[in-house]
């Protein structure tokens, strides 16, 4: 297990900066490479219902983004590859695991309809239903490129890529509209950057960072501690473009963010490990991601380099609760 001094999150952790080696900020190359393809930025808005849609996904494909469909409008799922791929665009989707998902992979590999991108998302993905399934897609549709998860520990990384996965996704309950934490006491809830350097070290393929997201440096604090990608729910949550719904108080405009094991996407309080928050209306989701390259670009050039490989070698400090130091944004 870690010890307990490499133990800290993203607000614990400053990196330290090395001479810089270009003229212009434009000039640091974001871009990252996973399986197959190139994209600009090595970040995925969160496959949730409030995150993202088909219209996100058409224009996140266009513009070279990675994006990650979700998987709670089931039955639109093949139609969704078709007409991405009838575009030219990548199809990627996400995936269950109990036996009507079963029976949609069999479905895709019969039809040959095949998203070059399978996600494999469930809560606590370190188990035989997760390894069954990457190995019933790898069986029948060997070539895309399959992400599982999510997990929380070296043993679960080495376990699903043994068993055929391409890349695992960390994090157990660092999300923000997660109360997977309070609910069970399990988690990475507090520790997820110092959880995806312990599992990234523990990794042959490429591992996604997922939740507790915070600010756009924690983009370049997981590329430093190994992540390859990094998936992001409320950064992205409550834009114009968001399919979460609008809701005005008090002048204000706000719209619904809420947790895939939430009440409100699973339609009764079962096993509900997700709550619904309300965030202030953030403008166009493209200024975002836009903002989110050029910190991005700063970062590559605080750490002395002109792309993301300069991030994953700089040094840093743990300084408990140190970035905010009594300030906001
Ligand atoms: N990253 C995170 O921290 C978390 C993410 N989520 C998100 O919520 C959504 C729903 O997740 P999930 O409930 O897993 O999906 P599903 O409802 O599809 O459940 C997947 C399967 O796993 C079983 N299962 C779920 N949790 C456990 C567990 N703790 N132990 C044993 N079996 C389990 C379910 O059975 P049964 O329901 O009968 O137990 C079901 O058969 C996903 O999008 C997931 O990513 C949810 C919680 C934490
Ligand atoms: N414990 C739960 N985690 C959830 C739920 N729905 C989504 N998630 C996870 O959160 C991240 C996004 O985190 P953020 O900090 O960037 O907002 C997402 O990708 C999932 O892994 C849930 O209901 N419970």
């Amino acid at each position: 297990m870690n010890s307990l001094n490499s133990v800290f999150d993203y607000e614990d952790i400053q990196l330290i900066p090395n001479k810089c080696v270009i003229n212009s900020r434009s000039e640091a190359d974001t871009s990252v490479t996973l399986g197959k393809f190139t994209f600009k930025l090595p970040v995925v808005p969160a496959n949730m219902q409030t995150i993202i849609d088909d219209k996100i996904a058409e224009m996140l494909a266009k513009e070279g983004y990675f994006y990650i469909m979700h998987r709670f409008e089931a039955e639109n799922r093949l139609a969704f590859i078709k007409k991405m791929h009838g575009q030219g665009l990548i199809a990627s989707i996400s995936v269950g695991v109990k036996a009507e998902e079963h029976a949609f992979i069999r479905e895709m590999s019969a039809q040959a309809v095949i998203p070059e991108y399978i996600t494999i998302d469930i809560a606590h993905g370190h188990a035989e239903s997760v390894i069954k399934t990457i190995r019933l897609i790898k069986r029948l549709m060997p070539q895309s490129f399959v992400i599982a998860g999510n997990v929380g520990t070296p043993e679960a990384v080495r376990e699903l890529e043994n068993a055929g996965a391409d890349a695992t996704k960390v994090g157990i309950g660092p999300g923000k509209v997660c109360i997977t934490k309070v609910k069970t006491g399990f988690g990475t809830g507090g520790w997820q950057l110092a959880a995806v350097r312990w599992c990234a070290k523990a990794a042959s393929k490429p591992i996604i960072a997922d939740g507790g997201i915070r600010t756009n440096g924690d983009i370049a604090k997981s590329v430093r501690m190994g992540a390859t990608m990094v998936m992001i729910g409320s950064l992205f949550a409550a834009h114009e473009e968001s399919p979460g719904k609008t809701v005005e108080k008090d002048g204000q405009l706000f719209k619904e963010y809420f947790g895939s094991a939430s009440e409100y996407q699973k339609g009764e309080h079962k096993n509900v490990e997700g709550k619904k928050i309300l965030l202030p209306h953030k403008g166009s989701l493209k200024d975002t991601l836009k903002e989110m390259q050029e910190d991005l670009q700063s970062s590559i050039s605080y750490a002395g380099g002109r792309d993301l490989s300069a991030l994953t070698k700089v040094d840093y400090v743990v300084v408990k609760n140190s970035i905010w130091n009594g300030d906001t944004i």
